[in-house]
């Protein structure tokens, strides 16, 4: 297997996607996405970061960042020629590409994530899960392929195609090559990513921070999810979360667009992701908005508040 560093050359995407046994058309797919995501770093280095003057399904002002990443990543998509339909966080419906055409993919994507702190200039990212075939109702376990994108002081993107977690970063030449392949997680956090209002908590979710900080781990929260679980699943030892709040029973994050394509990621990195009461990838989507809570990351310490919540809450 190819390894970082250890041959003359920088081994890139395509090539690593192609050793790792990955069907043709699906290479192709993700390497679109990549291709999209140097248009999306280029808006984001020095594209307009105001406001667009419009909203989405959730009621969220949209940025023109939002709405100009979504048209590149659906652009891209549409032109691939392996796409069937499309579901994006800033569309109202499931968008039909080619529908009937057999062995293509269906692809629902965050374009920006992390919209809150684009004013900040903290990192921010674009998040897809991919399906073999035209639905994309489907419980995530069926996912073929989860990537993110991290525009970060470096643009990195990583990838499971259900054989492990690889990470690539873009070169000087917007190319990414391997960085990293088989990331892995232990079993319990050194780091924790609360995110919501503590004062909304839950008491299993209460006493589940307790928890940590009396195992040692260390607050460290961005706003971003992209950026937080990159974070867990890099340093190998983190625990994010987004639970359910008082008022707000299914948390905030959405479950087609940001927790199924980083569950499937951390579990392929050894670790877990739950709603506090059932494993994320078992859930079957109701609506393409459908929420969820969100435990993630070193799997002893996800089973940890599954056991807190079903005790307290
Ligand atoms: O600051 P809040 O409202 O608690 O939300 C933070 C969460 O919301 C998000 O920004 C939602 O994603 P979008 O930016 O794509 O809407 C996550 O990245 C982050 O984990
Ligand atoms: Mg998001
Ligand atoms: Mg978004």
């Amino acid at each position: 297997m190819l390894e970082a560093g250890k041959t003359k050359f920088q081994i890139d995407l395509r090539r690593y996607l192609r050793e790792d046994g990955v069907d043709h058309k699906l290479i192709h797919l993700i390497c679109e996405i990549a291709e999209a995501s140097k248009y999306i770093v280029n808006s984001i280095r020095t594209g307009d970061l105001g406001v667009a003057g419009t909203s989405n399904l959730y009621g969220e002002e949209q940025l023109a960042l939002d709405v100009l990443s979504d048209r590149i990543m659906r652009k891209r998509l549409a032109k691939s020629g392996v796409v069937s339909n499309v579901a994006s966080e800033e569309t109202r419906d499931i968008i039909a590409v080619s529908p009937h055409c057999a062995g293509n993919y269906s692809v629902a994507f965050d374009p920006l994530d992390g919209s809150s702190l684009v004013d900040v200039n903290l990192a921010v990212g674009t998040i897809v899960s991919i399906y073999a075939g035209s639905d994309l109702m489907q419980p995530g376990q069926r996912q073929v392929a989860a990537l993110y994108i991290l525009y970060g002081p470096r643009t990195t993107l990583v990838y499971t195609t259900g054989n492990g977690v690889h990470e690539f970063g873009m070169n000087q030449l917007m190319e990414y090559t391997l960085l990293r392949r088989n990331i892995r997680l232990a079993p319990k956090a050194a780091i924790y990513s609360p995110g919501g209002l503590r004062n909304r908590y839950s008491p299993g979710v209460e006493n589940f921070v307790s928890y940590l900080e009396e195992n040692g781990a260390k607050l460290r929260y961005s706003g971003g999810l992209v950026p937080d679980v990159n974070q867990v699943l890099m340093k190998g030892n983190g625990m994010f979360f987004y639970p359910h709040l008082q008022g707000a029973p299914k948390g905030k994050l959405r479950l087609l667009y940001e927790l199924n394509p980083m569950a499937f990621l951390l579990e392929q990195a050894g670790g877990a992701a739950s709603n506090g009461r059932q494993r994320i990838l078992e859930l079957q989507p109701q609506a393409i908005d459908d929420c969820q809570p969100f435990f993630c990351g070193c799997c002893e310490d996800v089973a940890k508040a599954e056991e807190l919540i079903a005790n307290l809450g």
